[in-house]
């Protein structure tokens, strides 16, 4: 077997991983970069870019199916699922063209492919064939859909969103489980483009959202336009013909089953940290299998050993890859003197229609750890009038500041131009900024923003003339 030495070792080409080699190389360290897999990232292939150009398809077909609402009629409606398809496949391959761009740029001596497999905490194994002796690594291996075996075994029928951006024509139907952000958006987006959906949801979660009355808005927002069920769970798939029989189960425990072309398994992402040898480099790791990890430096315990990216499973999205990434690499080329690097608010946006989007800290978060000190207020975009305009009025926004300064906390949403409500609430909340200070700021008119002014008006009443949020019995409530 071929041995190579090197400063540093970034497992994984990924964003994490393109993020870091960037770093430590710029640090001036002679750094390897090894992936197992096609380069071109999970972001620009299978993820966050195919997913939107099938959204943005999606919104075209609504925005017909919507205009009679306005007295405008497009007449007959049709949607070519092969042109579609190929227009989802052939910008993400421009995209992913960039990206094997930039990797064809880095020198081939970086760059090795194969799967890495700790031997020990300064050793590596690259499939049979490399043996890598580095001082410090770099994890950034990502993550997998989870698909139950059981599943799985009814055969090719049953996919992840990994494959639906190879498709070259829309399917005739499919059932989707999980209603998390991948089954929402995708599921959707199909229904709007004139696939036969069922959504399934073994619980009441809608996307990212923890706070129980955008919940509820949430999940009849959803429902008013796909067959979404909660508490209903899959339990048996099989093949049947050239598709699938699913059987499902709701809450009363009726059993039903129906005919699919597919079945998407959108039930979670495991990070890749299994087949990784792990057990060999010392680490201490939870009980995912996920090293220990300081959340500012990205260091695994005092080790030479960094992680970023959905490897670490923090905050599974592309700008926090990007960052951790980034973290990692500055502080590999540090090591042992690391410093903190910039984390920034959290933010999640999830591009359904309407829009999710929460920020800052979770009402989940703030009821486990600032329970009776934080307030709550809240707008409804029933009425809101840009909304109503708009005919997009549907949604409900809840803010959150603590209670004895007034300072702004966090924000959960559903509802119109939510992806632009959050980046100006996480950019409030990053700021440090109070509600009353973010009172002061212009609002114009007519514009979904007022609807933000509102409920940070009942914030700022609320802060002065009630009690502290009492969170009531969380743990009362079944889990989503
Ligand atoms: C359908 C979908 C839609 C999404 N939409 C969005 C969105 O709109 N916005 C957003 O912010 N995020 C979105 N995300 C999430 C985002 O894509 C991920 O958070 C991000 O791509 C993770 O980057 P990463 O570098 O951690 O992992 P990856 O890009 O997956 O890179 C990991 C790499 O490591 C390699 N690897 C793994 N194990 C080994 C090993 N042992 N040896 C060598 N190589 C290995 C893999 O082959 C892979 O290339 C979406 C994800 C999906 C699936
Ligand atoms: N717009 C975005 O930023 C975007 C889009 C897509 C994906 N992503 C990232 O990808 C990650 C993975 O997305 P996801 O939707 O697969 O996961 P998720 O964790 O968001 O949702 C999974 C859902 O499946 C449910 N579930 C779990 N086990 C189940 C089972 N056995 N049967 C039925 N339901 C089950 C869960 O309750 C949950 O609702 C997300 O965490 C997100 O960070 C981001």
């Amino acid at each position: 077997m071929k041995i190579l030495y090197t400063d540093i070792a970034v497992i994984g080409a990924g964003t994490a991983g393109m993020t870091a080699y960037r770093a430590a190389t710029t640090g001036g360290k002679k750094t390897l970069l090894i992936e197992a897999n096609v380069y071109g990232t999970t972001c620009a292939r299978v993820g966050c870019m195919p997913s939107k150009l099938l959204i943005a398809a999606a919104e075209a077909a609504h925005a017909l199916h919507a205009a009679p609402a306005f007295g405008v009629h497009p007449g007959q409606v049709r949607i070519d699922g092969k042109a579609v398809m190929a227009r989802v496949r052939s910008e993400r391959d421009r995209f992913v063209g960039f990206v094997v761009e930039s990797v064809d740029g880095y020198p081939a001596e970086d760059k090795i492919h194969g799967h890495a497999r700790f031997r020990s905490a300064t050793q590596l194994q690259i499939d049979e064939h490399t043996l890598v002796e580095a001082e410090r690594f770099v994890i950034a291996t990502g993550s997998t859909p989870i698909v139950p075996d059981e599943w799985r075994a009814a055969g090719p029928r049953v996919i992840t969103s990994d494959d639906v951006f190879y498709w070259d024509d829309l399917p005739a139907s499919i059932a989707v489980a999980g209603t998390g952000v991948i089954g929402l958006e995708l599921g959707q987006a199909l229904a709007r483009l004139g696939v036969r959906v069922t959504v399934f949801g073994r619980g009441g979660s809608v996307a990212q959202l923890s706070d129980p009355d955008v919940l509820d808005v949430a999940r009849r927002a959803m429902a008013d336009e796909l067959d979404v069920r909660f508490n209903t769970k899959v339990v048996r798939v099989v093949q049947e013909g050239d598709g699938l029989a699913v059987t499902s189960e709701d809450g009363d425990g009726v059993q039903r089953t129906e005919q699919f072309s597919y079945l998407l398994s959108a039930i979670g992402r495991r990070p890749n940290v299994h087949k990784l040898g792990l057990e060999n480099t010392g680490l201490e790791r939870d009980h995912h299998g996920i090293p220990l990890y300081h959340q500012q430096t990205m260091q695994c315990g005092a080790s030479a050993i960094f992680v970023a990216g959905d490897a670490d499973n923090e905050r599974p999205q592309l700008p926090e890859a990007a960052d951790q990434g980034r973290i990692a690499g500055d502080n590999a080329v540090r090591y042992p003197a690391v410093q903190p690097g910039l984390r920034r608010t959290p933010l999640t946006i999830a591009f359904t229609e309407p829009q999710i989007a929460t920020l800052g800290a979770s009402y989940e978060e703030l009821c486990a750890t600032y329970a009776g000190r934080f307030s709550v207020g809240k707008v409804s975009f029933e009425n809101q009038g840009r909304s109503r305009v708009m005919l997009q009025n549907k949604g409900m926004l809840r803010v959150y500041a603590e209670h004895a300064t007034g300072r702004f906390l966090g924000a959960e949403m559903i509802g119109p131009r939510a992806e632009h409500i959050g980046h100006l609430l996480s950019w409030a909340c990053q700021a440090g900024l109070s509600v009353s200070a973010m009172l002061d700021m212009p609002f114009y008119h007519p514009v979904v923003e007022e609807g933000v002014r509102t409920a940070l008006r009942d914030l700022a009443h609320q802060l002065a003339n009630a009690p502290a949020h009492d969170c009531g019995c969380i743990d009362c409530t079944p889990a989503p």
